[in-house]
């Protein structure tokens, strides 16, 4: 198997770099950091220096690319150094644990960790999101040609879209981006019964979901390239086609950027470079930018940044003896995540994931040896549904929908925020009470998950009303930044998901799924009451891993950190690029949404407001590759008909 090599100018010696000066300086290499270098130095007088607090990867590289190792080895686990080690505050409302929030620290980010399911938030969700910053750039339609850019979407054999129920639209997808989508060769024998169940239940799924709209059930594909089955990710993507041809890029990996610095020599400070640490011990190191810094830390690591460099709110900056350079009470707030429940049931018939260790260790040598259809490391799996509030509220719905409107002062984090976070969270309140709860869209995700051999179906809250914060607890930069997603605060989200485990007995007691389900195994069917669903709930509630929403793009009146051009508030030549600055919950994972708004926000720096003025426009987003992959199916489909003439 071809695995990824690297050669090139991705360098851990700080002292190259040290005191050097470059047009741009990136912290962080995931989708943002890799995508604003890469589309940067398509220029080649332009000098950019991209800081990685991880390594590169080449230790781990089977761990990275073959598709399952996310779940059968995966590298965000406890004392990996390939994990942040994030745990949340003590939540209060679940029973007081801590979650682990796992983050790739690794060149690519959590883009090299992931678990690869290809989902696509939808047309009200960016409509809404234009509407709130008021800019019409970031609306489904001007979005979508983002979404086009990045990806090579591989139309999978007629046989299984016809097995699996798929629906394709081709001009939803691109088919000249650096990031593959595909469906893997091997697929689990539950599969097929996913969809058919959701029509059971009264649910039609006859869209493709990345086409704006994502009601139903669906086996969504992988970000997985079709040739080599292996997994297609940022660094494959924006980093390994150009890493040895531009002199003008270089990475440093094993490097911790602890703050940005500031011209402040006039009244606006002007962000000019970075302070680091690297080279395995405490000193610090420094790199001047003359254009501009762009932040790509994440949505935990970007906050740490800023407030480190003084951006966040005065309380917490002098508490931890930090200088105000700009007090922006929204940097950290707004913090919002997917919290999920799984109720599990034992099978009638082996569901592929329950092999002992000799076996995994047959079924990795048969996918090393290129049989990937008959290995299950050819897939992480993708049955996935969409599922609007009426479904999971039935006649409570409309008592649920007044009790939300009624309930708007709960909404607030903590009673101490600042007006202008209360009046951003007001604003996203009402626009996820407008147009996703009110108007029909997915307000949650079942998951299908083989764990040994039970079946777990997923219930996760894709628009919670609870909202967090991230914040310094200490001076000390080497500490993570404190989490706090103030999980279930608002009593809207419990009620969601007690009603959605619910609705998971009904999809379990449904035929075809349910020909595969022998017993109730947790909760198990003595957890009945409303009281009990929620001890269970709050007993074992694990976050879907989408933190967003820490530097949000929303109006600085509304407790916003970057403007709709992605630019921080108050200061000049500093942006934020990364899944920090989504402003409101999504229906999806977060990695689509991500790519897109970082192709977007690479555009912005070069000063393009609309894809189709960018030097990186694609033939997809112009048609005309969808136009060369239809000639391409005529041409196969005329030498068909021409070998069947010739064959009579
Ligand atoms: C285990 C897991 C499974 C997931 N599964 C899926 C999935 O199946 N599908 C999906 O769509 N999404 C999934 N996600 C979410 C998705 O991967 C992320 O939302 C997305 O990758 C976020 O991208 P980002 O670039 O904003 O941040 P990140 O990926 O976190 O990248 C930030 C980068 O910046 C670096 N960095 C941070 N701070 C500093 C600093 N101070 N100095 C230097 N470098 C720094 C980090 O090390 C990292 O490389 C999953 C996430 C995880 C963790």
């Amino acid at each position: 198997t071809p695995f990824h090599q690297f050669k090139r100018n991705i360098i851990n010696d700080a002292n190259q770099v040290n005191n050097q000066t470059y047009d741009y300086i990136i912290a962080g290499a995931g989708i943002g950091g890799l995508i604003t270098a890469n589309r940067l130095t398509e220029d080649e007088n332009t000098r950019v220096l991209v800081i990685e607090a991880g390594g590169n990867g080449d230790d781990v590289r089977e761990r990275i690319d073959i598709p399952a190792q996310a779940y059968l080895d995966g590298l965000p686990v406890d004392g990996s150094p390939y994990d942040w080690a994030i745990y949340t505050e003590a939540q209060s409302n679940l029973n007081g644990r801590n979650l682990h929030w796992p983050r790739g620290k690794i060149v690519g980010g959590s883009t090299a960790v992931n678990a690869l399911y290809m989902t696509r938030s939808t047309k009200d969700q960016h409509d809404a999101w234009s509407e709130l910053i008021d800019d019409d750039g970031w609306n489904w339609d001007n979005l979508l040609p983002y979404f086009r850019r990045f990806e090579t979407f591989t139309t999978p054999k007629k046989s299984l879209e016809k097995n699996l129920s798929i629906e394709i639209e081709h001009s939803a997808h691109g088919y000249d981006g650096g990031i593959q989508i595909s469906f893997p060769q091997y697929n689990y024998p539950q599969n097929g019964l996913w969809q058919p169940t959701f029509e059971n239940l009264g649910i039609d799924s006859d869209n493709d979901p990345f086409s704006g709209q994502n009601i139903g059930g669906y086996i969504t594909p992988n970000s997985i390239d079709p040739d080599t089955q292996l997994r297609s990710y940022a660094a494959s993507a924006y980093l390994y086609p150009i890493e040895t041809s531009r002199s003008n890029l270089v990475v440093l990996t094993d490097a911790l950027v602890t703050r940005v610095n500031f011209d402040t020599s006039s009244a606006r400070p002007k962000a000019n470079g970075v302070s680091f640490r690297a080279n395995g011990n405490n000193d610090e190191f420094q790199a001047h930018a003359t254009n501009e810094v762009v932040i790509a830390g994440g949505t935990l690591g970007s906050p740490q940044i800023l407030l480190q460099s003084g951006i966040g709110p005065r309380e917490n900056l002098e508490s931890q003896n930090v200088n105000v350079l700009v007090d922006l009470p929204g940097v950290g707030a707004h913090l919002q995540d997917h919290i999920s429940a799984t109720v599990e049931f034992s099978t009638t018939a082996p569901v592929g994931g329950s092999l002992s260790d000799s076996e995994l260790d047959e079924q990795l040598e048969i996918f090393r040896e290129g049989h990937f259809a008959r290995s299950l490391y050819s897939t992480p799996n993708g049955a996935i549904a969409y599922i609007p509030l009426e479904d999971i509220m039935g006649d409570e719905t409309s008592t649920f929908l007044d009790q939300l409107e009624a309930n708007m002062t709960d909404a607030t984090s903590s009673g101490d925020d600042p007006d202008e976070v209360k009046a951003g969270y007001r604003a996203t309140y009402e626009s996820d009470l407008e147009n996703v709860y009110k108007a029909g869209n997915a307000v949650v995700e079942i998951l299908m998950n083989n764990l040994g051999s039970n079946l777990g179906f997923q219930l996760a809250l894709q628009h919670p009303f609870s909202r967090g914060k991230i914040y310094l607890g200490s001076s000390d930069t080497s500490e993570n930044a404190k989490v706090d997603p103030l999980y279930l605060s608002h009593p809207a989200d419990i009620q969601l998901i007690r009603n959605g485990l619910k609705y998971i007995r009904r999809l379990a007691a449904t035929e075809p799924i349910s020909t595969m389900i022998r017993d109730e195994v947790s909760p198990g069917l003595g957890t009945s009451s409303d009281d009990d669903l929620d001890d269970y709930i709050r007993n074992s509630a694990v976050s879907q891993y989408h933190p967003a929403s820490s530097c949000a793009m929303l109006p600085e009146e509304n407790g916003g950190v970057v403007d709709s051009q992605m630019r921080v508030y108050n200061v000049d030549n500093l942006r934020v690029i990364d899944s920090s600055t989504i402003p409101l919950p999504v229906a999806a994972h977060h990695m689509q949404v991500t790519y897109a708004i970082c192709e977007k926000g690479a555009d912005l720096i070069r000063g393009y407001q609309k894809a189709s003025d960018s030097p990186s426009a694609t033939d997809s987003e112009s048609g005309a590759s969808l136009s060369k992959h239809f000639n391409g199916q005529l041409l196969i489909m005329m030498m068909i008909i021409a070998s069947i003439v010739n064959g009579l």
